[in-house]
């Protein structure tokens, strides 16, 4: 097992920067989650790790030792990194038998007789795996194909295994199964665990610390609770979780609370942030699930609006429905649905963001 160390790192490919100053660790065992839209640099960064491809700029280590070191000319080959990879599209080959797969790979490594025996018997209970290594690829589901895969990859014990979106070929119910059962992996091997996926649910469900990216730069590092509770922008509020995003004024701050303005006369509190905001533009976040409906009698208290449901859909375990707040359209949900279109909701003041508009975003 080992820490990886990434300082740094760019990638340059001509005029087009994919990587820029991308700078993160990875404790021994941990599980961490890169997570980001298309296009944002995981993969590429999963494949500097790799040693597939070369980065233009920065470090990597692993373990302490140096894998890749613009300054001082390093890159080690990806043969020479031992390191587990497993790819979207793993294919085992088709020709052999599930524990062939397996001993090929320990082959290539010169593991061989008793100790190869013993590896695939392991790898494959492991998995859940060990009474179908007689069986070909072809005989077996997706989801079992994806656990040999994993299999063939942890067979050889690797000191970091790197995963870019290794469920993705899943339906959406194995993909839930598999990643219960891949954290239950990763924590009875304590494998130090890099994660590539645009999957925000994935992320959250799977991992000790999420960084997401955007642009080929990293925009947050922490817990999944920290993403998801204390979004850093705009844009991971967004990302990781919906969120209703509104264009609105800081208008005043006070000891403890702020007011903004969010159009046609109406104004909300919120619980002064952390982050350091001046009066003016602001985008004010709050997540679906923590508007509040109340009770519609007496007068509205503190950031408490009457409002007309304008639509309301129905998603299996909650109910999402749309509504206008002055100029905005907003989300909320419930787990019933409201007896009447009017309602009142309330915009609790510890469920909001307050993020300073930036220009130019
Ligand atoms: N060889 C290349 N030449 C030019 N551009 C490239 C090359 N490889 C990657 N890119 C660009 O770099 C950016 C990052 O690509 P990367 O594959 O790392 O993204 P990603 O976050 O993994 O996306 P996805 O989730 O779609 O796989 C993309 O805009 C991509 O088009």
């Amino acid at each position: 097992m080992a820490d990886v160390v990434v300082e740094a790192l760019g990638r340059r490919i001509g005029v087009l920067e994919i990587l820029r100053d991308v700078t993160f660790r990875v404790g021994e065992g941990e599980f961490v989650t890169l997570l980001g839209p298309s296009g944002c640099g995981k993969s590429t960064t999963l494949n500097a790790l790799a040693g597939l491809d070369r980065p233009t700029s920065g470090r990597i280590t692993m373990g302490g030792r140096v894998l890749y070191d613009d300054a001082a000319n390093i890159f080690v080959d990806a043969r020479f990194r031992d390191l587990g990879l497993m790819f979207q599209s793993y294919a085992l080959w088709p020709h052999m038998t599930v524990a062939q797969n397996l001993d090929f790979t320990l082959e290539i490594r010169k593991i061989r007789g008793e100790e190869a025996r013993r590896r695939i018997a392991e790898t494959l209970a492991l998995v859940d795996m060990d009474t179908y290594a007689g069986r070909y690829p072809g005989e077996l589901s997706g989801g079992q194909q994806q656990r040999v895969a994993l299999a063939r990859t942890l067979v050889y014990q690797p000191r970091v295994l790197l995963l870019d979106e290794p469920l993705s070929n899943l339906d959406a119910k194995l993909r839930d199964k598999a990643r219960e059962w891949l954290r239950d992996l990763q924590q009875r091997t304590g494998v130090t665990t890099i994660y590539v996926t645009h999957d925000q649910t994935e992320a959250l469900s799977l991992s000790d610390r999420i960084i997401v990216m955007e642009k080929g730069r990293i925009v947050q590092d922490g817990t999944p609770d920290d993403v998801y509770d204390r979004p850093v922008n705009p844009f991971v509020a967004d990302f990781v979780g919906a969120s209703n995003l509104l264009p609105a004024e800081l208008t005043a701050i006070g000891a403890s609370d702020m007011r903004i303005s969010v159009g046609a006369g109406l104004a909300i509190t919120a619980a002064r942030a952390a982050r350091r905001l001046v009066p003016g533009p602001v985008t004010l976040s709050i997540r679906p699930e923590r508007v509040e409906f109340c009770a519609t009698e007496g007068q509205a208290g503190p950031n408490e609006f009457d409002v007309d449901i304008a639509s309301s859909s129905y998603q299996g375990a909650r109910f999402v429905h749309a509504f206008k707040l002055g100029p905005h359209l907003l989300r909320a949900e419930s787990a019933s649905r409201p007896a009447t279109k009017a309602v009142r909701v309330r915009l609790p003041e510890a469920a909001l963001q307050v993020f300073q508009a930036e220009v130019g975003r």
